[in-house]
């Protein structure tokens, strides 16, 4: 935790505790406790006190009678009321919390059926951002500007008395596997008046999202809990396979956890296996949430963004928590990702292929227990002692399983013609293997790229033609391409037909947390640039993004090293 917080600078003390009461003259006491949450303590800390609601944040939203002023459509404090606010009363600094996205490697869809996957957190991220409003104001907003949702919800209007009945009530620490649905009956009044004016489809994403903070917030929460406002961004495009949803979840999870004080640290000595404890709590209601956006997940994006890093994911038992074991010595491999920016939806995918398995059950189970396989022989080889990624003969075996597992999940009906188009200019260039990521239907297409430039000439892209009878080679490229200007071609032909290629690093750190929202960034005043909501708004684009609260730190020599500020549990 820093001892530099911006809240000291407005007479606050160095701790941040979420619930100090105006009236309390015990502060001293109180922050101690909450500290825990976040520093050193090990012990999951008391329940909220009924004072609970009295937090103040930094950059309270007034009414307009107070003479606030908006600024990108948001209420800012004037001065003359910050200095109207009586000296004592505390603020509790806003925080911000970030999950990454994720690449399925083999064995998407086979998963949900009780088979083994590999996957692994990649370097794009999202970022939920914290506020903390008065007391008086009683309200809880969702500002997810990803994809323009804003929506507040009266604390006191929803429905705790179904979700606190004795007969329904979850702790922090239960293992929930399926979504009741007598909570959710509960819930659809307040999910049914999200958006309701937009059309159907964009509808239906907004509501998924809602649904996946409300469930959350009711079964975390209590009617004490803190009036706050939860600002999403994400640098993650939204039903490309990467994994986007599990994000949303992980944020949303960690930063209740937080605010109910459920988790201890992140911090940098905590024991590997108290961190593990932690990411648990986090990734069980994680997937919580999933269930509440896509219906029947593996938990396997969920699993790969709390924790981070590759692991084996296998969930045969849906009663039981899943086998997940960590692939310590997963390859850097290397890694094409291109989005045919075709969206979709998981739960759509999901359901094409329980279809063919009740209309086709043996033939659709041989194929996922050849998925199974493929993924069972990738495991092999990883873990074999002595596997060297960079060994061609190695890098060929895993890239005929990649061929080999998007030829079935093309016979389990969930390519595309894009992602068919992006395999034909990429296997014509021969420089990878490539399959599709994800749920498929669109989305992503991953390519693991082989060592050398290949021997035979390419053709130049724009001969390649969706048929591949008329491919031609161009025989005017004389020189031996190089791995490198071949990809240069690539880019360029997959930008004219609309796809787009990302850099990604793979196996990085899960969930991190930044409290308060405060960042070392260099350039800033003593005691480092507090992160407001505006700020956070206000960044442009993924960059903007990632400039302003990324957790890769920006004269990162190594590929993982991150910013100071941000605390992550590792294992
Ligand atoms: N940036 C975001 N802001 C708000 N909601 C989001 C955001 N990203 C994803 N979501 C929610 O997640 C849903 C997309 O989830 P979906 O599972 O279909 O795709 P994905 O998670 O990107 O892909 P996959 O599950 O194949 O990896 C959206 O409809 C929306 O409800
Ligand atoms: C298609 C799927 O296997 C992967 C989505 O990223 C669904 C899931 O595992 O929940």
């Amino acid at each position: 935790m820093t001892t530099h917080s911006p809240l000291r600078r407005r007479g606050q003390s160095d701790g941040h505790s979420r619930q100090q009461s105006e009236k309390s003259q015990q502060s001293d006491q109180e922050e101690k406790t909450s500290l825990s949450t976040v520093s050193n303590g090990t012990q999951t800390p008391e329940p909220p006190s009924p004072d609970d609601d009295s937090i103040m944040a930094p950059n309270l939203t007034l009414p307009d009678r107070s003479g606030a002023s908006k600024v990108n459509n948001l209420q800012v404090q004037p001065v003359s009321a910050i200095h109207m606010r009586r000296p004592s009363v505390p603020m509790m600094p806003p925080f911000m919390v970030s999950a990454p996205g994720k690449v399925i490697v083999y064995g998407e869809h086979a998963v949900v059926h009780g088979k083994a996957a590999i996957a692994a957190s990649i370097s794009l991220r999202s970022y939920l951002h914290v506020t903390f409003l008065s007391k008086s104001r009683r309200t809880v907003t969702l500002r997810f500007p990803d994809i323009s949702l804003d929506h507040t919800w009266n604390i006191d209007d929803l429905p705790w008395a179904a979700f606190s009945h004795p007969k329904k009530k979850k702790y922090y620490y239960d293992l929930v596997t399926s979504l009741d649905p007598d909570l959710v009956a509960a819930m659809q009044p307040f999910i049914a008046c999200v958006s309701t004016k937009l059309p159907e489809s964009d509808r239906r994403i907004h509501q998924s999202s809602a649904s996946a903070f409300l469930y959350l917030f009711l079964s975390l929460g209590s009617q004490k809990s803190a009036p706050c406002i939860y600002t999403l961004r994400s640098t993650i495009p939204i039903g490309a396979g990467l994994g986007s949803s599990a994000t949303i979840a992980v944020c949303l999870s960690a930063a209740l956890l937080l605010q109910i004080r459920a988790l201890s640290g992140p911090h940098p000595d905590q024991p590997p296996q108290e961190c593990g404890l932690q990411i648990e709590r986090i990734n069980r209601w994680a997937f919580v949430g999933e269930m509440c956006i896509h219906g029947n997940p593996s938990g396997v994006d969920n699993t790969v963004s709390a924790g981070g890093k590759a692991v084996l994911f296998k969930r045969a038992d849906y009663n039981k928590p899943p086998v997940v074991i960590p692939l310590r010595n997963f390859p850097e491999l290397p890694l094409l990702l291109v989005n045919t920016r075709q969206s979709r939806s998981t739960a759509t995918e999901v359901a094409k292929v329980a279809n063919l398995k009740a209309a086709h059950p043996r033939i659709t189970e041989n194929l996922l227990d050849s998925i199974d396989h493929v993924t069972e022989s990738a495991h092999d080889l990883i873990t074999s002692p002595d596997f060297d990624p960079t060994h061609p003969a190695a890098l060929q075996h895993l890239g005929e399983l990649i061929t080999i597992n998007h030829g079935l999940l093309v016979s389990l009906g969930v390519s595309h013609p894009k992602l068919e188009r992006i395999r034909e200019l990429i296997d014509h260039t021969g420089i990878g293997w490539t399959k599709l990521t994800g749920a498929g239907g669109g989305g992503c297409a991953i390519t693991i790229l082989k060592p050398q430039p290949p021997v035979r000439t390419p053709p130049s892209i724009s001969t390649i033609e969706s048929d591949e009878d008329d491919c031609e080679i161009d025989s005017a490229v004389s020189e031996p391409p190089t791995t490198h200007n071949i990809l240069d071609t690539l880019e360029i032909a997959l930008e004219a037909e609309g796809f787009e290629k990302f850099e990604t690093t793979l196996a990085g750190d899960g969930v991190g947390v930044l409290w308060p929202a405060v960042l070392h960034n260099g350039n800033e005043e003593d005691g480092g640039e507090e992160i407001d909501q505006e700020k956070f708004l206000r960044a442009e684009g993924n960059e903007g993004i990632e400039r302003l609260v990324g957790v890769a730190s920006s004269r990162r020599r190594i590929a993982k090293e991150v910013r100071e500020g941000w605390k992550f549990w590792r294992t």
